[in-house]
């Protein structure tokens, strides 16, 4: 299969001489949610930057549906690739959230009735009927980011770049990106995380890409990044804590990676049953 977005070779030096990330290979394929992990100034930011052409490649070659980015216009390049910034007020910035949502796919130049038919399934999907005629800064952070993420959907790229998206959202909030992540991901796209959460992206195991002093030094599904303790110690990252108490029990099956608090639920519950199996056949055996 053809990845959807390819990373070759690539590297950036900014004009002040910083080189933010260094050799990245990395292919991004249809379906995938790719979470991308690593200390704050390990490159992060830099990388997706490159997806959309905000930033084109000092060296190497990235290419996006089959485009190269460093031939492409920044519009056609934002047509594919979405990107939710941390901040939603970097984001919004008109008097309502249906001027908002329309706001993208005018400026591609849609036809009036796209536009509608698109606003409408975002409208639709995000819930968000009762908040068309607000202004996005009347809204509380988490519904901002929501207005933020329903105009990217609005337009429907192939690829959604979620910058940070559970940062400074409550437990509530934080449960609904999981949601949106899930749902971007039904509905066809191919979903870039940047985050510091390791809860989300245990709740997810996705594919895990680990950035350390710009350039990638892990790359595989989220449980056996988590597992590999020289990964983890060498880019500064703690796993879920479900999964550092897991680590300390003993008797656990050592080959496997608990990441979240079901999954540890149901491995007590199955060896419970496993124990529970082994006593009845040696009181059988001894035939008491
Ligand atoms: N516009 C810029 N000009 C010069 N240097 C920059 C610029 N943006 C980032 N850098 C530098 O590039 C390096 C990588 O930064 P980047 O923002 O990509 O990292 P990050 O992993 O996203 O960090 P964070 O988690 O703090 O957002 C850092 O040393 C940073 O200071």
């Amino acid at each position: 299969m053809q990845p959807y977005m390819s990373v070759k070779n690539v590297s950036h030096v900014y004009p002040n001489g910083v080189t933010a990330i260094k050799d990245i290979n990395l292919d991004i394929y249809e379906g995938e949610v790719v979470a991308i992990l690593g200390s704050n100034g390990s490159g992060k930011t830099t990388l997706v930057k490159h997806f959309n052409g905000l930033l084109t490649p000092t060296k190497g070659e990235i290419t996006v549906g089959g485009l190269n980015t460093k031939k492409e216009k920044i519009s056609k390049l934002s047509s594919l690739v979405g990107y939710v910034f941390q901040n939603p007020n970097h984001q919004t910035f008109l008097p309502s959230v249906r001027k908002e949502l329309e706001y993208g796919c005018t400026n591609l130049k849609m036809s009036e009735s796209e536009i509608e038919e698109r606003v409408n399934k975002a409208i639709e999907l995000f819930e968000l009927e009762d908040s068309l005629d607000d202004n996005p800064f009347d809204l509380n952070s988490s519904q901002r980011k929501e207005v933020a993420m329903a105009s990217i959907m609005a337009v429907s790229p192939k690829v959604i770049v979620l910058d940070e998206p559970t940062t400074g959202q409550d437990h509530k909030g934080c449960k609904r990106v999981l949601d949106l992540v899930r749902m971007f991901k039904d509905h066809g796209h191919i979903v870039v995380l940047i985050t510091h959460d390791m809860h989300l992206i245990g709740e997810l195991n996705c594919r895990t890409v680990v950035m350390n002093q710009s350039r990638k030094i892990a790359d595989d599904q989220a449980d056996i990044v988590f597992s590999h303790k020289g990964v983890m110690e060498e880019a500064g990252l703690q796993p879920p804590q479900i999964t550092s108490f897991a680590n300390e029990l003993s008797n656990l099956d050592s080959n496997k990676t608990y990441l979240t608090i079901d999954s540890i639920l149901s491995w007590i519950k199955e060896n419970k049953e496993y124990k529970e199996k082994k006593e009845e056949a040696v009181q059988i055996g001894s035939g008491s």
